[in-house]
């Protein structure tokens, strides 16, 4: 049978008082009569640093690997390669970053811990933590301890967390029990920000807002917890650059590990009053060395450290669960039974959770990262190479990729607004699936177009005259994207033309979103006459705008519900909503704070005057929101193209998301409802939302350059380490499984988007 070293921190004379301290090298988590019984070589040791250890020693043989994050045996890299019977390590508590990971995953090596054992604990001590920090409790209990008693001292710097902005790195099991904690403390929001978003009832549960960016997030913070896992993307996330950005004087606390944060860039920040308070039990070498400047660090106050050792998950009550939970494990696998799949890290295959780390796009096909690391493995790089620099190539199935790709995509497109114009943004849809491609999704796939309730404007100055020909009515957007595009030609001429009184039927024909701007065009010098709407230059692509002048009157405020068509603020007097330009009465508005853009267009004087009252400020608005969108779809065009595969999904989803909406309006008729009726409660609102998606978009992009030009470096260096290599080494030698069909090694081609360079190769490996 099997050895099953077990590694765990001394207990001294409180574990030999105190039996329930059972995460201790004295009570052995309960397993030793047991294990002993079933005839196991079960070795329990606290020493676990260096190569004379008795970790070090154990591992090379031993087959179990028993671990707790309180007192973690390293399990490196290194220990890996030489641990050559090692088949599961078993994390007593929850946390196993003290193993390599990808190491584990590429030797086939099952990581599980006790997921959920002492979530409850670390979330109680997190509340504990966020209090004493805010309230100034440690200077406060140190002062009474010393003997001294001056309220002042300690009050000046202790605040109620009711009404604070209190956020969440990391919302899982922990992260999001702390939010539920937090509830009842009335505080002004409960923020979480986590790649993987909260299900919508849970979030509403506790009332917590998610934030897509980091920086942004902080920003909005008085306190932040981290409750994340630590991983690569995790490590030394709380460094210098992000402390900037946290509010002067927030409060920070750690629970996760210490090093997602940056040990002197904490210390720097709490110095320097940057941030009032650093609070946690996790540090990053373990146990902390006495000088580390965590036990020790003040703000300028004297106070702000919550620091202790490494407990908040090992209460009492929790080394029962977490002692029971390894044992389960153990037991599990010694007698080939399956594991709970929430305790699995890194299964037989590969990842099993996505907490350390979104992993699910590979930069090399599966094909591909077998080769490569099969060379690597084969060839003693020294530091040539850093396998750190390859961490995030996990061999992981193409179509994986793609699936998370898209997922993705929705997951950003989420935090859209439920807004879509029906004749804008929804083009496409409105298209045959053949030509759908060319156009920019829009996400979320089942949303229901917008209808807008009927809008009504005014045209012209008043006359209740259809505009004469030197008034050209256009909207800013499609004055931008060329005037007389066709389908913004289209929206201007039938704006002109159609009577105001939309049936709903028509209302899709032209565009009451974008209300019309009154612009006159003067005639260039040369020229008598304006020129007339037709004679309008066709291949404007950009105007230039050589003056803006709007007035405080043009901000923007949301519009209200309702038709907007009220009394306005503008013109002082009700403008008379109209059925018909003709014939209905229109308030001549007094112009004393029109917005006025003046554009010069191919020689022509352009003055657009943008008038502000209730309808327009709405439509307006609406404009604005217009170009948000048109960003985002730029966004994605720019994302697009650097995955292909995602444009592809993105169709796909957007296919299927028609033939809904077809089905739809079937049953609908069916129903013998008018196609285009909106649906009950389906309201039209223009609001913008958040801010952040073109800033996560970008991020994206940024992020897909980055790996792209990591993994051309990656190729170049492994090229460069092969032409190293003398005649005959048994690395040079490529099974032909890992030739293309031109004979190429498979991580040598060009980078495909995600589409699979070749299906049948990539399947095949998948399998
Ligand atoms: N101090 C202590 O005694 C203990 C500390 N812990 C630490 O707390 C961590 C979290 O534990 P659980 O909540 O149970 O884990 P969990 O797996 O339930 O939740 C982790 C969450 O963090 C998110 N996450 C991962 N990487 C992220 C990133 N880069 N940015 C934002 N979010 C990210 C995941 O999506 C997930 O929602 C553990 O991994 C461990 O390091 C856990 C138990 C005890």
């Amino acid at each position: 049978m099997g050895k099953i070293l077990c590694i765990l921190y001394s207990g001294g004379e409180a574990a030999e008082q105190e039996p329930r301290l059972l995460g201790t090298i004295e009570n052995q988590l309960g397993l030793t009569d047991w294990l002993k019984e079933a005839g196991h070589e079960f070795v329990v040791s606290d020493d676990k640093e260096g190569p004379d250890s008795e970790f070090q020693k154990h591992i090379v043989d031993a087959e179990i690997l028993i671990t707790t994050p309180f007192h973690p045996g390293y399990l490196t890299r290194d220990l890996i390669e030489k641990a050559k019977n090692l088949k599961i390590c078993i994390t007593a508590g929850v946390g196993s970053d003290h193993i390599d990971l990808n190491a584990a995953v590429e030797k086939g090596i099952e990581v599980l811990e006790v997921s959920g054992s002492n979530v409850v604990s670390v979330a109680e001590h997190v509340v504990m933590s966020i209090l004493l920090l805010v309230r100034n409790f440690v200077p406060a209990h140190e002062m009474i301890e010393r003997g001294d008693w001056q309220v002042s001292q300690v009050a000046r710097n202790a605040f109620d967390l009711e009404g604070k902005v209190v956020g969440t790195i990391g919302a899982g099991r922990i992260g999001y029990r702390v939010l539920q904690r937090l509830k009842p403390f009335d505080c002004k929001e409960l923020l979480y920000y986590d790649y993987a978003a909260l299900p919508e009832k849970a979030a509403q549960e506790v009332g917590c807002r998610r934030v897509a960016d980091l920086k942004d997030f902080v920003s909005q913070c008085d306190v932040v917890a981290v409750n994340c896992p630590l991983h690569e993307g995790t490590k030394g996330l709380v460094n210098a650059e992000l402390l900037k950005h946290f509010k002067k004087g927030a409060w920070l606390v750690n629970t996760a590990r210490g090093a997602i944060c940056d040990k002197d860039a904490v210390a720097a920040a709490l110095k320097s009053g940057q941030i009032n308070g650093y609070a946690g039990d996790v540090w990053n070498v373990q146990p902390a060395p006495k000088d580390h400047a965590w036990r020790t660090m003040k703000n300028p106050l004297g106070g702000g450290n919550g620091m202790v050792p490494h407990y908040s998950g090992t209460t009492l009550d929790a080394q029962a669960r977490y002692a029971a939970g390894a044992k389960e494990i153990l037991e599990n696998y010694l007698h080939d039974k399956p594991q709970n799949p929430a305790n699995v890290i890194v299964g037989k295959k590969g990842y099993e959770t996505k907490a350390y780390g979104q992993r699910t796009m590979s930069l090399l096909t599966p094909s591909e990262s077998i080769a490569f690391n099969g060379f690597l493995s084969a060839v003693d790089f020294g530091d040539v190479l850093e396998w750190s620099a390859i961490a995030d190539n996990v061999p992981l199935p193409a179509a994986r990729g793609k699936e998370a790709l898209a997922k993705a995509t929705k997951d950003l497109m989420s935090l859209e607004t439920n807004y879509n114009t029906p004749d804008i943004d929804n083009s496409h849809r409105l298209k045959s699936p053949a030509t759908a491609n060319t156009q920019w999704p829009s996400f979320p796939p089942n949303s229901e177009p917008r209808r807008p309730q009927q809008q009504h404007y005014t045209y012209g100055f008043g006359s209740g005259r259809p505009p004469s020909r030197q008034f050209y009515h256009s909207t800013p957007e499609s004055l931008l994207n060329g005037g007389s595009s066709p389908q913004g030609h289209q929206q201007s001429h039938n704006a002109f033309n159609k009577p105001r009184s939309q049936s709903p039927s028509t209302i899709g024909s032209y565009n009451p979103l974008a209300p019309p701007p009154f612009a006159f065009l003067s005639a260039p010098d040369n020229q008598s006459q304006g020129p007339s709407r037709l004679d309008f230059p066709s291949s404007i692509t950009s105007p230039t705008i050589i003056k803006r002048n709007s007035s405080s009157n043009s901000k923007r405020s949301l519009p209200a519900d309702g038709d907007g068509a009220g009394p306005s603020g503008v013109f002082g007097q009700t403008t008379t909503a109209i059925g018909n330009h003709t014939a209905s009465p229109v308030t001549v508005p007094r112009l004393q704070n029109p917005v006025v853009n003046i554009y010069k267009i191919k020689g022509y004087t352009c003055l657009i005057f943008f008038i502000v009252h209730d309808p327009y400020k709405r439509a307006n608005h609406i404009q604005s929101e217009q170009k948000r969108r048109a960003n985002i779809r730029r966004g994605y065009e720019a994302l697009c193209d650097v995955v292909p595969a995602l444009k592809e999904a993105i169709r796909q989803e957007e296919e299927s998301a028609r033939a809904a909406e077809d089905d739809k309006g079937r049953k609908r008729r069916r129903r013998g409802k008018a196609a285009s009726q909106p649906e009950e409660g389906d309201k039209f609102d223009g609001r913008a939302g958040p801010k952040s998606e073109n800033v996560v978009l970008q991020k994206t992009i940024d992020h897909l350059h980055t790996l792209l030009v990591e993994r051309d470096s990656l190729k170049s260096r492994l090229i460069r380490a092969r032409t190293a290599l003398v005649p005959g080494h048994p690395a040079l030698s490529i099974s032909s499984d890992h030739l293309d069909e031109r004979g190429t090694p498979l991580w040598e081609r060009e980078w495909n988007g995600g589409t699979g360079w070749n299906d049948n190769d990539d399947d095949a490996d998948d399998e």
